[in-house]
């Protein structure tokens, strides 16, 4: 569980993290969004004690970080891939993390099947692409088995495989009961791998919600087509829901669903051409919600 209570950060004149707070419970992928310089690294590192808050809490297992007793037990962190030293070879490398921490070698060997590096684990890692890096630094995280990880930003860099991947291992970490935060500043990753979202905009909290409320919340009725338009009108009216002309000869029908629709109008003898629920992508509704606070965004007069 990953607890942070009005947090707030400032580097001099720079409020980062502005008395956040949200909550990341097991057993979900969380996605942690914002545009560029929201404060999500910033947040992450607190969250590590990479960085100390300027006031409020980062709690992981109900404890900040330099309280935990055995940290890489209880947290794995992907930060920045580049970390690993390029003259090491991958074995070494994970193997110096695992002695430094009282892990067996052969956990060594299963993080690095785990992540698909088994192959490779006697090359040095300035060979190593990007992705390659990445499934490094997320093996380094799950050495210690920890119950909630940190990825910033995971899908950076990562080919079409890598993300299927990707998507893939952070889905079954959380159904293993873990509690799993990844940052990226595109909804498009998001949508198709996390269960919740926490959106933030300057350091702020803007949406704390699953992905199917904030998919609900920007619904945007339901297109039908029918070649008896005016009847379809008076019955669905009748039954509580409000119809607009739409596109063309459709109609948008608000206040009743698409089962409820299709059922008066059968109820009727009411053809139907079309029924489909229209909604905003969850792309348009993230640029909704984070529209004014990205920190570089175009200046509009
Ligand atoms: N060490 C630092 N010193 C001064 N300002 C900093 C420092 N670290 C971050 N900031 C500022 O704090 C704000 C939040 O930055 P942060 O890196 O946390 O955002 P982010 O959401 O991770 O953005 P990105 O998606 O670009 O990585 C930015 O305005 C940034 O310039």
């Amino acid at each position: 569980m990953i607890e942070v209570r009005e947090l707030t950060k400032r580097y001099g004149a720079t409020t980062a993290v502005d008395r956040l707070s949200f909550t990341v419970r097991p057993g979900t992928v969380t996605g942690f969004l914002g545009p560029n310089g929201a404060g999500k690294s910033t947040t992450m590192r607190i969250l590590l004690g990479l960085d100390a808050a300027s006031s409020g809490k980062a709690l992981v297992n109900g404890a900040p970080y330099a309280a935990l007793r055995r940290p890489l037990f209880e947290v794995g962190a992907l930060l920045d891939a580049g970390a690993a030293h390029g003259g090491r070879r991958a074995l070494d490398h994970l193997g110096w993390v695992a002695r430094g921490h009282g892990i067996p070698a052969r956990r060594v060997a299963e993080v690095l099947e785990l992540v698909g590096l088994a192959g490779v684990a006697r090359k040095r890692v300035a060979g190593f692409s990007l992705g390659m890096r990445q499934r490094l630094g997320i093996a380094a995280a799950l050495l210690g088995d920890p119950g909630v990880l940190l990825f910033d930003e995971p899908v950076n860099g990562l080919d079409p495989d890598g993300v299927r991947w990707i998507r893939e291992l952070l889905r079954s970490l959380a159904a293993e009961g873990r509690t799993v935060l990844i940052s990226s500043h595109l909804m498009s990753e998001m949508e198709l791998t996390a269960d919740r979202l926490v959106v933030i905009g300057r350091g702020r909290l803007i949406a704390d919600t699953s992905v199917r409320e904030l998919a609900d919340r920007f619904a945007r009725g339901v297109r039908v087509r029918s070649p008896r338009p005016d009847e379809l009108t008076a019955v669905l009216a009748a039954a509580g829901g409000r119809v607009e002309a739409g596109q063309g000869d459709a109609l948008t029908v608000t206040g009743l669903d698409v089962a409820e629709i299709g059922d008066r109008a059968a109820a009727h003898g009411i053809p139907l051409h079309e029924v489909a629920a229209q909604s905003a992508s969850l792309e348009e509704a993230y640029m909704e919600l984070t529209a004014g606070s990205a920190e570089f965004g175009a200046v509009t007069r």
